[in-house]
């Protein structure tokens, strides 16, 4: 059954505070970008991939698609105000049974992980990528006071690719925007459906480049992985 992949690469990088938004910045030999959607382009399971440009970007991202030979995105959609609105633009474009939702700022996510999620997506409907938090978590109130601290065993920082039945991230979507819900995960979304998401291990070098330190970190994996890309 046919599986898509959205790429929502239509954020500002406000976070990242350069001219250029950070999908756009170069890593190792390319734009993030491309190592984002490389990673797709190749992996044998994926058909399809659309990726989602800010306004007047999509032209350049069109052309960066052809410069590198990637055949398998199908189209270039225009993003919207929030992450959310870029993926319901991408959604209107994927009409495949399963779809994945990668963020274009995590390069380096891994063909075992893609393979795996989409391995537990077919036996369960929704599942993500997430690691075990490593440090202590807290909550705190408007004050700056700590309000409680959750017990670390039950908690795990959440990455992407997030991947869902079509029919399922549909529903979700055009619920929220109904009930003019926004969440800053799809899979958000989807729980409040009421439906069961999995947990999938993913990988601590699956970063999402959004403050500048991340780029000297994005760096050193780079030249860690060496040829294995
Ligand atoms: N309106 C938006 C906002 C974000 N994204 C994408 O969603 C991913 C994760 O979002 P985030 O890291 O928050 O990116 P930005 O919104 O660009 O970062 P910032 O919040 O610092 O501006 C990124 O690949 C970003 O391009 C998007 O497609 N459309
Ligand atoms: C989807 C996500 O990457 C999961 O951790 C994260 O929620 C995106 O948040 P952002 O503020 O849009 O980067």
């Amino acid at each position: 059954m046919s599986v898509g992949v959205i790429i929502p690469a239509a954020g500002r990088g406000k976070r990242m505070g350069t001219k250029v938004s950070k999908q756009f910045l170069p890593l190792g030999d390319k734009p993030v970008l491309i190592h984002t959607l490389m990673v797709f382009e190749t992996h044998p399971e994926v058909d399809e991939i659309v990726v989602v440009a800010g306004a007047g970007e999509v032209s350049r991202v069109e052309e960066m698609v052809a410069q590198y030979g990637l055949e398998k995105i199908s189209a270039v959609a225009t993003g919207g105000q929030e992450r959310q609105d870029s993926v319901r633009s991408g959604l209107e474009h994927l009409q495949t049974e399963w779809v994945l939702v990668h963020d274009a700022a995590r390069p380096f996510v891994t063909h075992g992980h893609i393979t795996e999620l989409l391995k537990v997506v077919r036996l369960h409907g929704a599942a993500i990528l997430a690691v075990p938090v490593k440090d202590t978590i807290k909550q705190v109130d408007p004050a700056g006071i700590v309000e409680r601290t959750p017990d670390r065993q039950s908690l795990w920082a959440v990455q992407t690719p997030q991947a869902f039945r079509r029919s399922l991230l549909v529903q979700a979507h055009q619920r929220a925007l109904e009930q003019g819900m926004t969440g800053t995960d799809d899979a958000m979304l989807v729980e409040e459906l009421g439906i069961d998401v999995r947990v999938v291990m993913g990988d601590y070098q699956n970063i999402k480049l959004t403050t500048p330190e991340d780029l000297a970190i994005a760096e050193a994996i780079w030249k860690m992985r060496g040829t294995e890309r």
